[in-house]
């Protein structure tokens, strides 16, 4: 037997990553922050550094200076590792993780800005659900085209996660997903604590998907719910909605059983019951006579299903998908189908055996 010590590890002496990076302090952005620093505190890792990007100045204050984000998760007290800055150059330097939480519209100008202070080990962590209107790219494709990632150093985190119901450290559970087992180890080690227990999965595509997704049914949904529909209304759009979100994953290669996890089944659960959800909400909106313009005069956060509705459609069109539901919900969107026709045109297609689809 050797007496030499053990040598430290490729990745140096520390089993997981030191300098972690959110780029967005949102609700989701903040309360992920927050999970990675109650994480290291949990697991006795005190040197652990999160750094928040902010774009406005009283919002990055109001973190290093009281420890709150009065704007986006108001009474949540968080920990002090947690810094913010509004230098984006600044806050991904050294960084061996970067997480994003910016919309999808503008992940990729966030990527461009970033691409020169990158580390060629950094590994991306999505916590996006949306597709990039004009190119319908997914953040995986998104990272690869303008990063030249190797997918390998890319993650998505996705599942049933209301922010405000985790940064009440309410329990939750989601998915990791990585082409690498081992990156959505490390991120799922990273972010593991009492109230967040993440399963991993190599599925990127199908995780990405049911996140998108489930958004444009939460529209639905949330319709229903302006309309005054009661739940066989909803609990047909969920079943249905699930049915189209299978189909369009699967011909993107996802596996069908990645949908009737956490981050399929799951998440548009979760996201169609809550009250706290931004996408139902913009959809009772809809359903109550709001045009998709005017909504945000009366929601100030993103309702990604809105933005991403004709991706997904211009998505399924391309892979020759059916998707009534999210054709439906793209044409209120646009203001080419009126909130009254809706109801007949959300599940009227042929008749046809519910196995046959
Ligand atoms: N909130 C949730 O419960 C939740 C949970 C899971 C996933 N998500 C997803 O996470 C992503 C972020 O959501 P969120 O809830 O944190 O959104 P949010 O609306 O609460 O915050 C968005 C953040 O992005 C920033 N931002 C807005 N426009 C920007 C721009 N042009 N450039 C750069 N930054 C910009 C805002 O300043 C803010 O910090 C979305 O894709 C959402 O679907 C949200
Ligand atoms: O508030 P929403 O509608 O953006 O949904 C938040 C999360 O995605 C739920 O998992």
């Amino acid at each position: 037997m050797s007496s030499q010590p053990a040598q430290p590890s490729a990745v140096g002496a520390r089993e997981l990553p030191a300098n972690i990076t959110v780029l967005g302090s949102g609700s989701w952005g903040t309360t992920f922050a927050k999970v990675i620093a109650d994480a290291a505190v949990e697991r006795g890792d005190h040197d652990l550094a999160v750094m928040l990007w902010a774009r406005r100045d009283d919002v990055a204050a109001a973190i290093n200076e009281r420890h709150v984000n009065p704007e986006y998760l108001d009474e949540i007290d968080l920990p002090e590792s947690i810094r913010a800055t509004t230098d984006l150059k600044a806050a991904v330097e050294g960084a061996e993780v970067i997480v994003l939480a910016v919309p999808a519209q503008h992940v990729r100008e966030q990527l461009h800005a970033l691409k020169d202070a990158l580390g060629e080990d950094t590994v991306i962590v999505s916590l996006v659900k949306g597709l990039e209107r004009g190119t319908d790219e997914r953040i995986s494709e998104i990272c690869a085209s303008e990063l030249d990632l190797d997918p390998e150093n890319f993650a998505v985190v996705s599942g049933p996660n209301l922010a405000m119901e985790i940064a009440r450290r309410e329990p939750t559970a989601t998915v990791v997903a990585s082409a690498s087992e081992q990156t959505a180890a490390k991120i799922a080690k990273l972010t593991n604590c009492s109230y967040f227990r993440p399963y991993r999965n190599t599925d990127v595509t199908g995780v990405e998907i049911g996140g998108v997704v489930k958004n444009v049914i939460a529209l639905a949904v949330g319709l229903c719910d302006g309309r005054g529909f009661g739940d066989n209304s909803k609990a047909s759009i969920i079943t249905r909605g699930l049915a189209e979100t299978t189909r369009l994953a699967a011909a993107l290669g996802a596996r069908q059983e990645t949908m009737a996890g956490l981050a399929g089944l799951g998440d548009l659960v979760a996201t169609c019951a809550s009250p706290l959800s931004r996408n139902r909400t913009a959809g009772r909106f809809m359903g109550e006579g709001y045009r998709a313009d005017e909504l945000s005069s009366v929601m100030r956060q993103t309702a990604e299903g809105v933005k991403s509705v004709s991706a997904v459609v211009e998505l399924a069109h391309r892979m020759r998908v059916e998707m009534p539901i999210s054709e439906a919900m793209n044409a209120v969107v646009s203001g080419a189908l009126d909130v009254e026709s809706l109801a007949t045109l959300l599940l009227a297609r042929d008749l046809k055996s519910e196995a046959s689809s």
